[in-house]
């Protein structure tokens, strides 16, 4: 009958200890039992193992042959006969312990993860250093005094590491494509803020400038249009006065004006593709329409392929995007061009000089289809990049990505434990930045925006992103925050004091609000921007010291890069987050399984600290509630 009862939720004072191998029970004693489920509850660090508790007692009862001879279920109203006094021992089920989580991990670890070059964050190379030592790196000076000319003086870790693999040597300035010894795929697991924009944006600038002849040869896909926008303002920049050609697709112009852009010849059938651009920009959903439903819009020549924020990308199906963006990199094979029943060669089949790909040059019908030694290694040049400062390593996505000889590097500060390095990125113990401070208020729901208030009028939360859940809880903040700023401006009577500008930042607001929204803020016109996570990946403002997480977030990923909108690139910055005293337990084991809970303090904020704001407070909440109610009669 207990054993019914635990299932079904029931509290039932069972506990291991009672089954003691001398065979005495604590009834035996008299001694009462303690509620043990209540005590447990309270115990936030225990629960969990008074699950195992309960289920071990109960599958131990299962077990016993004892148990059949219990007297029978009873009626309602009828005692339960006390139990025997004495209950057999036996012993309980050994079981090796379960192997360390890092063990596991470096089981199964991809090889090339596990071989992953761990890079300090505090490397630099100063970009005044003479032609002789910048050789190392391989910036050439026209570059370099456009970087000076843009206020960088020296190049970030991530950049110092990747721009030697990546800036074409004497032989690749002759050749970009490979198709012999063609080039290693990286993937770059590096913090927020740590510059990795650039450390893509630059190789491929200096790569492609020495190309004559346009082509599509570097794509870049992003998850979302403001990316895609911060992305090509960086792409131009760097790259001004080097006669590049950078477009967008991303669905915010119709698809014939994205057509006109990309394509020179959309008529004429040309093996080799027909493109106005070198560099591409894009989010997935949109390249997609245009690998379908573009003529003369090819991948043919990609030399580079770059995937900005690859573990959300990944995890986006988007029909099935990678695979035939892999697939629209990879020539045909000989065996299927030379099967093929020969047809008539028209003007049109034939591709302009320096048209095809080489390693698509075996489609050219004129050239005879027969088979050489040299055909057998033809591949693809086409090196595919991947970022991310939360690199996934699931092994699915990342056989999905067809990697060449992969290389990882792990800009990382040495840990202090063993799971450093790539085990660090397996485990999804993501590195932050060194100059943000962290931290969180355990709170009442219902005191979230007070908490909220108290922190940007006593701890001076300007500049600031507060993250919400939902774009409805984005809408309601702001306007719970505009009553607050009005009752406060009314109550205070401080004719100096000017009210804190609060605005949304959602998506359900046009390109053109957004894009405004974001240019007040940058100007520093607006002073908090409430937002859901739309913004939470990636977007680079500088000036962005504080973020707040209204609502906790609810895995580390997101956590990462929420707060990585501050404390960029070596700047100092604040992390908030709100945390409901339900999910807190839930809140630090995540921390703890990251590795990261002793980095963010806790901040205690008593009532009385809040009691100066509640009449305001209440004040706002009030006007909220006649807003609710009147947008409700309107809607009926
Ligand atoms: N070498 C450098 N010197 C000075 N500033 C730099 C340098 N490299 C990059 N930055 C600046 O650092 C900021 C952050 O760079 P970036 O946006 O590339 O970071 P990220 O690593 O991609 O971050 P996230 O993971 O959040 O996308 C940008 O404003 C960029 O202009």
């Amino acid at each position: 009958m207990e054993v019914v009862r635990a299932l079904a939720g029931d509290e039932v004072d069972v506990e291991p200890k009672k089954y003691k191998p001398d065979g005495q029970d604590r009834e035996e004693t008299g001694v009462p039992r303690p509620r043990k489920r209540r005590k447990v509850e309270h115990n936030e660090e225990s629960e969990g193992e008074e699950d195992v508790l309960k289920l071990t007692a109960t599958s131990a009862k299962l077990a016993s042959p004892d148990l059949s001879q219990s007297p029978p279920a009873t009626t309602r109203g009828t005692p339960t006969p006390p139990l025997p006094s004495t209950l057999p021992s036996f012993p309980l089920p050994s079981r090796p312990n379960a192997p360390a989580r890092s063990e596991l991990v470096s089981q199964g670890l991809d090889r090339a993860l596990a071989h992953a070059q761990i890079v300090d964050p505090g490397l630099s190379v100063p970009l005044s250093l003479n032609d002789d030592e910048m050789s190392a790196v391989g910036l050439g000076s026209k570059m370099r005094s456009r970087l000076t000319e843009l206020g960088i003086s020296e190049l970030f870790a991530v950049q110092t590491t990747l721009l030697p693999l990546l800036l074409p040597s004497e032989r690749l300035k002759r050749a970009l494509y490979l198709p012999y010894d063609p080039p290693r795929d990286i993937c770059v697991s590096a913090p927020t803020g740590s510059g990795k924009t650039l450390a893509y944006v630059l190789p491929i600038v200096e790569t492609l400038s020495f190309r004559i002849v346009t082509r599509l040869r570097a794509l870049v896909v992003l998850p979302t249009r403001d990316l895609v926008t911060q992305v090509q303002e960086t792409f131009e920049t760097i790259g001004k006065g080097r006669g590049l050609k950078i477009g967008t697709v991303t669905g915010q112009h119709s698809f014939a004006h994205e057509q006109a852009q990309l394509i020179a010849d959309k008529s004429t059938r040309l093996q080799g593709g027909s493109s106005k651009v070198d560099i591409l920009i894009c989010t997935p959903g949109r390249l997609m329409d245009h690998l379908t439903g573009t003529p003369g819009f090819s991948l043919q020549h990609l030399r580079f392929l770059v995937i900005d924020e690859a573990d959300r990308l990944l995890a986006q199906s988007f029909q099935d995007w990678l695979a035939q963006v892999l697939a629209a990199t990879r020539p045909p094979s000989t065996l299927d061009v030379i099967g093929e029943p020969e047809a008539e060669v028209t003007d049109a089949d034939v591709p302009y000089p320096d048209a095809l790909a080489p390693a698509f040059i075996h489609l050219l019908r004129s050239v005879p289809t027969i088979r050489t030694d040299l055909d057998e290694k033809r591949e693809t040049s086409c090196q595919k990049l991947l970022f991310s400062a939360t690199l996934m390593s699931d092994p699915g996505k990342i056989a999905a990505l067809e990697l060449r000889d992969p290389q990882y590097i792990v800009v990382q500060a040495p840990n202090r434990n063993t799971e450093e390095g790539m085990l660090g990125v397996a485990m999804e113990k993501f590195s932050m930045p060194a100059t943000l401070k962290e931290h969180m208020v355990v709170c009442d729901a219902s005191q979230k925006p007070l908490i909220l208030f108290h922190l940007v009028l006593m701890h001076g939360v300007r500049n600031a992103l507060v993250f919400t859940k939902s774009t409805e809880s984005t809408q309601r903040l702001v306007r719970l925050f505009d009553f607050f700023e009005k009752a406060r401006m009314a109550g205070t009577g401080a004719a100096d004091t000017t009210p804190v500008v609060v605005r949304a930042y959602s998506s359900d607001l046009s390109p053109s609000e957004r894009k405004s929204i974001l240019e007040k803020f940058k100007t520093q016109k607006v002073d908090i921007l409430i937002c859901s996570d739309l913004i939470s990946r990636g977007i680079d403002i500088s000036h962005v010291a504080h973020v707040v997480s209204y609502d906790a977030p609810v895995d580390m990923r997101k956590y990462v890069h929420r707060v990585g909108r501050t404390a960029r690139a070596g700047r100092t910055g604040d992390a908030w987050t709100l945390v409901e005293e339900q999910e807190a337990r839930y809140f630090k084991n995540m921390l703890r399984t990251a590795d990261h809970a002793d980095v963010v303090s806790r901040v205690r904020i008593s009532g009385k600290q809040l009691a100066s704001l509640t009449a305001f407070y209440e004040a706002a909440l009030r006007e909220l509630k006649d807003v609710y109610t009147h947008d409700k009669n309107v809607g009926e």
